[in-house]
């Protein structure tokens, strides 16, 4: 079966950096790929490359077969990916409810004109996509919470909201970036049942990325280690955790043995 998704070969400089070093990475339908590495290495970016933010120097990437690269990030959450940020991106003044609103827009079918003028269809629709988040906020037991600005929501909750909006749009691929920082070993145990609770009532494919290893090694299936730019190792978590060169990258020349 072809994969969901296919990097291949992706290149990133900016200016003289070479942030990304042909990173190559196919991503089966339901898999929760994990990626590590030091500050620095990369990974950030390479999110910042499947979803548009910035256009690979050279390589390709494909998700159902369709060429990524080139197009908006707007248009790639039309086709299906959608992530989170490593420091949350809210609209921190919005409330609860609003800022799930605002990404299901994105699925929206009426027009501008049929807005302005208040037609029933674009009030249905409203009432539609209404319905659509407060059933997204019940799923992740923030409708109580609803009418809250959400500044006001302790961090935790901030960060379940932050990914009931990246699911409003419906996507096939998640992408989480650092989703347990800041968080205590207690609510890192609770983020990973919840990380394998979504993938699965979702149907989603996930690649994570993030430096705490309980949870990466104990949710992913295969991980790729990433530093300075370049993939140093990738295998399952027990032959990644015992890898000298990956010990290396995080503890330095010297650190190992
Ligand atoms: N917009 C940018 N302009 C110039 N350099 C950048 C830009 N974004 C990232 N970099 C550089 O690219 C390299 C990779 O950065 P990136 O943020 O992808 O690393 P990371 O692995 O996500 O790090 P961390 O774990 O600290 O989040 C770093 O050297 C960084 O300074």
């Amino acid at each position: 079966m072809t994969p969901l998704l296919q990097i291949d070969h992706v290149t990133h400089y900016f200016g003289g950096l070479c942030a990304v070093n042909d990173f190559n990475l196919d991503l089966e339908t339901g898999e929760l790929v994990g990626i590590i590495g030091p500050n620095g290495a990369g990974k950030t970016t390479i999110f910042n490359l499947i979803t548009g933010v910035y256009k690979a120097t050279k390589g390709s990437i494909r998700l159902k077969e369709k060429e990524l690269v080139g197009l908006k990030p707007n248009e790639i959450t039309n086709r299906g990916i959608a992530r989170t940020f490593q420091n949350i991106r809210l609209f921190k003044d919005l409330t609860v409810l609003d800022n799930v609103r605002t990404a299901c827009y994105g699925q929206v079918h009426t027009t501008l004109g049929g807005a302005l003028l208040g037609l029933p269809a674009n009030i249905r629709e409203e009432e539609r996509i209404a319905d659509q988040a407060m059933d997204l906020l019940a799923i992740f037991k923030l409708d109580n919470l609803a009418g809250e600005i959400s500044k006001n929501l302790p961090y935790g909750q901030q960060r379940r909201l932050e990914i009931a909006r990246a699911l409003a749009t419906n996507p096939s691929l998640l992408l989480l970036d650092e989703p347990a920082a800041g968080m205590n070993p207690n609510e890192i145990e609770q983020l990973m049942d919840f990380i394998q609770w979504i993938r699965k009532d979702f149907k989603l494919t996930i690649i994570l990325i993030e430096h705490q290893m309980r949870l990466v090694m104990g949710i992913c299936e295969r991980i790729k280690v990433v530093d300075f730019g370049a993939t140093i190792a990738e295998g399952l978590p027990k032959e990644i955790q015992n890898n000298p060169r990956v010990l290396e990258a995080y503890l330095g020349p010297g650190g190992v043995g």
